[in-house]
């Protein structure tokens, strides 16, 4: 779990979270010490206290009512369905998954997906090598056009359309395109704290752009900014999966995501991965790599069960086949080389249910509850 952390953190109104203000602290050579871990934090407890404001200035209420233009509906309802489309393309079992949730809060998770997908496509897709940061500094602009109700496309149509109805922030949105221009000009990581930078921004954001969609339960006891932190840890834990499994690919394409400074200390380095050769000294490596992941995939499951009822499966589901992802590396004996881990139909199969029983399993409103508010 992300620890509480004491300072202050501020963000210029068009920056990353990296801008930050006077109030920083500052070692004897002027550098800042603020960890990845505290940054991100600041941006937990803002997404936190917005939406916690946002929803009493609505009077609670979770979806605003339609504002409809004339011909406008029928169009929306299109460019909803196109997303729900592209997302049922790339990702069957989530897709299936957001059948259970209602149709509002179902549509404004398929255009945030949409939206997500276009930008990892960017920097990943067919027309990555033309990416410039201009192009991201565009993409950028017209995020911020969606987000004043100015949409570009059909797609964007529906992005504006949910920001409109939920109280979800652009920040998340932004550090998601800061990730993506990181990709252009890093390919090395020198220790955890600049790769959690890196897993926040192009991953744990996704978190922090859904819980205002999934809704926390009306009965649930937790924190605000507890829920939030199970949800960036969620997307933290599947962006180390992400980066295990991919370890052969990424090198193939020159990018070592796994810290450096951790290698070295296992007797590692960079020729090691360009080599591919399975040795003692990877699995010992791989096995501390697995754990972390596992950690953050442990804090992410109190906070399944504080969201709304219906928005629980889907979510349980992602943690649950994205987590079998390491039992996969391990059963490949470590060769994350050559070898994509996946998780087979069967086993993916046998877990839908399993998500399904600990969706029914409602917020506990007992002490030991660690996500409780206290007194
Ligand atoms: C309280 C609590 C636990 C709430 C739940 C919060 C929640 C729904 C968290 C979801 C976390 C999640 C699914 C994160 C996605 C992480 C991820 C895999 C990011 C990928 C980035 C780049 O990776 P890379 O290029 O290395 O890998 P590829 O080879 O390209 O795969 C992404 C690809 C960024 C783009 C992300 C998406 C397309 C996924 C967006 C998903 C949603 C908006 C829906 C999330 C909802 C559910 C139910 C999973
Ligand atoms: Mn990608």
């Amino acid at each position: 779990m992300v620890a509480n952390s004491n300072y202050g953190g501020s963000r210029l109104e068009n920056g990353s979270i990296l801008s930050l203000t006077s109030s920083v602290l500052a070692s004897p050579a002027g550098e800042i010490t603020l960890t990845s871990e505290q940054k991100v934090y600041d941006v937990v407890l803002k997404q936190a206290a917005l939406v916690k404001r946002q929803l009493k200035s609505s009077e609670d209420l979770e979806v605003k009512p339609d504002i409809v233009l004339p011909g406008s509906l029928s169009l929306l309802n299109e460019a909803y369905d196109r997303c729900g489309e592209v997302c049922a393309e790339y990702a069957k079992t989530f897709y299936l998954g957001t059948m259970l949730m209602t149709p509002e809060r179902r549509k404004a998770i398929w255009a945030i997906y949409v939206w997500c997908r276009r930008t990892d496509e960017l920097v990943d897709g067919p027309n990555a090598s033309h990416i410039t940061p201009t192009a991201l500094d565009r993409w950028e602009a017209r995020l911020d056009d969606i987000f004043k109700g100015r949409p570009f496309d059909m797609l964007d149509a529906a992005l504006s359309d949910t920001v409109s109805r939920f109280p979800v922030d652009i920040q998340p949105f932004k550090d998601m395109i800061e990730g993506m221009r990181m990709d252009l000009w890093k390919s090395r990581y020198k220790n955890f704290d600049e790769l959690y930078l890196y897993c926040y921004y192009v991953a744990g954001t996704v978190g922090l752009m859904s819980v205002p969609i999934m809704g926390i339960d009306p009965e649930s006891q937790a924190t605000t900014e507890s829920v939030y932190n199970a949800a960036l840890a969620l997307g933290l834990a599947n962006q180390l999966t992400n980066i295990l499994r991919d370890v052969g690919e990424d090198a193939r394409r020159g990018r070592v995501y796994l810290p450096q400074d951790e290698l070295a200390q296992a007797g590692l380095s960079d020729e090691d991965i360009f080599a591919g050769k399975v040795t003692d000294k990877w699995r010992n490596f791989m096995k501390k790599q697995i754990k972390r992941a596992r950690k953050f995939f442990d804090d992410a499951e109190s906070g399944v069960t504080e969201l709304s009822a219906a928005s629980r499966w889907p979510v349980w589901a992602a943690l649950v086949l994205y987590r079998q992802i390491l039992d996969e590396i391990e059963a490949n004996d470590y060769n994350n080389f050559t070898r994509r881990a996946y998780v087979s139909k069967p086993k993916k199969f046998i877990s839908l249910p399993i998500a399904y029983a600990k969706a029914l399993v409602p917020p506990s409103s007992r002490t030991s509850n660690p996500l409780v508010k206290a007194g």
